[in-house]
């Protein structure tokens, strides 16, 4: 169920499902049982459009009138303000996955009337495949919506818009998705496995970090406790010069770039948290030495206008600044850009935000839905870099790894609450990754 469908997709699907009539009812059904267990009786108004979102919502208002609902149901282009802003609910059957151009104003006032609004399927406005706005879409308390969701229900400004989203199986076979292949999830565990810990592994066997160091050390010293936290076997914060003491057990050499990569055991880099105007030249340099790298902050920002650097990187974490900065402006569709990052540097693109997306240079993409707000924080993104680095050392794909990464990002500062400090979350690392990997077997010793 973790599956994103576009509306396009959406279409297909039922194209092949091939029963519409069967699925408007038991999507209107849906929509009316959702509502009666949330709202008390009241009067209800359906806007409903000239395609199939309008037939929903005529079904659902047919199924409320036989639980004893008052409900009048008019035509999205017959409506009037007034009886909108009269009516107790207002149930949005106007455009749904067929949206195809901006709402006119006079849609817009009409749903900006509405004092508590339903949506059947997406506020009406609401682009499902990208989480845009065309022109206005209404905030809605309750979005229910029929067999998988879309991606416009978790990218923002769509996610907000939605209210409670609800999904609800009507009926649609999930073997069509093996004819549509959907290459769109909502990230979690189900998309990824942690590897388990060999019983026999040493440290070098479960993954060897080293995260360069420069003129903002804390933020690589962040990444490191990150690497550490995440099932590192071995972290070394490559300095070039000697500075404070680290704390114990965080490995710090203060040896050039070139000596460290003699090593060929030293295979994942992170490269750029705190590291200043040389983060360039080096992130050039580990490309140059075949290692796998994460590159974050001072890399991206060294890439600005040249995207080509990146390539050679496993992973980059750009925020939309960063991500502004290296490949042009984000416009409305985050989720297409994310993908033509990666396939434009062949790197998997974590693009950060509320709505974190991660996507692979073969247009697979996870969009992260467990962040909680208090997460936007000074360092928490070093971190996220350094786990991700751990999770390519213990051999995770980098797909798998960003996102396994994203989400116990996401999971851990749940966990720590309000709050939290970007040097929390590697401390409730350890139980949550415990629950996520294999069972740890006794009889293997
Ligand atoms: N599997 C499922 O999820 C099911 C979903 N169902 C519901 O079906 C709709 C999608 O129905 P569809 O008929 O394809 O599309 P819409 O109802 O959203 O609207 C299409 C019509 O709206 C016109 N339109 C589009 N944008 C605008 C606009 N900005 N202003 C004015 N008119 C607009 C469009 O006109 P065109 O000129 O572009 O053709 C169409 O007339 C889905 O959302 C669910 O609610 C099924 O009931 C069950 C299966
Ligand atoms: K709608």
């Amino acid at each position: 169920m973790n599956e994103l469908l576009t509306p396009a997709e959406m279409g297909r699907a039922d194209a092949l499902a091939g029963n519409a009539q069967a699925l408007m009812d038991a999507a209107g059904r849906a929509v009316a049982r959702a509502i009666m267990q949330r709202y008390a009786p009241c009067s209800t108004l359906v806007l409903a459009g000239p395609g199939n979102n309008g037939g929903d919502g005529h079904v659902a208002a047919d199924y409320l009138r036989q639980a004893g609902w008052a409900v009048t149901v008019r035509a999205w282009n017959k409506a009037s303000v007034a009886e909108v802003a009269r009516a107790g609910l207002v149930i949005d059957a106007i455009f749904g996955a067929g949206l195809a151009r901006d709402v006119s104003p006079e849609v817009a006032a009409l749903l900006r009337a509405a004092k508590r609004l339903v949506a059947i399927d997406v506020p009406s406005g609401l682009d499902g495949a990208t989480g845009a706005v065309r022109g206005y879409a209404p905030q809605a308390e309750l979005t229910v919506t029929f067999f998988r969701a879309k991606p416009g229900h978790y990218l923002y400004p769509g996610r907000g818009l939605c209210g409670e989203l609800v999904l609800r199986d009507i009926g649609l076979p999930g073997s069509v998705l093996a004819q549509i292949n959907p290459q769109t999830w909502v990230n979690g565990p189900a998309l990824w496995h942690l590897p388990a810990r060999a019983p026999t592994g040493h440290k070098y066997s479960a993954g060897d970090v080293s995260v360069l160091c420069g003129n903002m050390p804390g933020a690589a010293r962040l990444a490191c406790a990150g690497a550490r936290r995440a099932g590192a076997g071995m972290v070394t914060l490559a300095a070039d010069a000697p500075f404070l003491p680290p704390e114990a057990g965080l490995i710090v050499r203060a040896e050039p770039l070139e000596v460290l990569l003699q090593d060929a055991r030293r295979k994942i880099w992170v490269c750029g948290p705190g590291l200043g105007p040389l983060a360039g030249h080096k992130l050039a340099r580990l490309i140059a030495a075949g290692r796998i790298i994460v590159a974050d902050a001072d890399a991206l920002t060294a890439c600005a206008g040249a995207p080509e650097k990146l390539r050679g990187a496993a992973v980059i974490t750009p925020h939309e600044g960063e991500f502004s900065r290296v490949f042009g402006s984000l416009r409305h569709d985050r989720l297409s850009a994310a993908r033509a990052a990666a396939r434009a540097t062949g790197a998997v693109a974590v693009l950060k935000g509320a709505d974190t997306i991660i996507a692979a240079p073969d247009g697979r993409a996870a969009i992260n839905a467990n962040a909680p707000p208090y997460l936007a924080s000074g360092g928490t993104g070093d971190v996220l870099a350094g786990i991700i680095a751990a999770l390519l050392a213990q051999e995770m794909p980098a797909f798998e790894a960003a996102c396994a990464a994203v989400w116990l990002h996401g999971a851990a500062a749940l966990k720590v609450g309000p709050g939290l400090l970007a040097e929390d979350i590697p401390a409730v690392l350890g139980p949550l990754m415990a629950r996520l990997r294999p069972p740890f077997n006794p009889a293997d010793y």
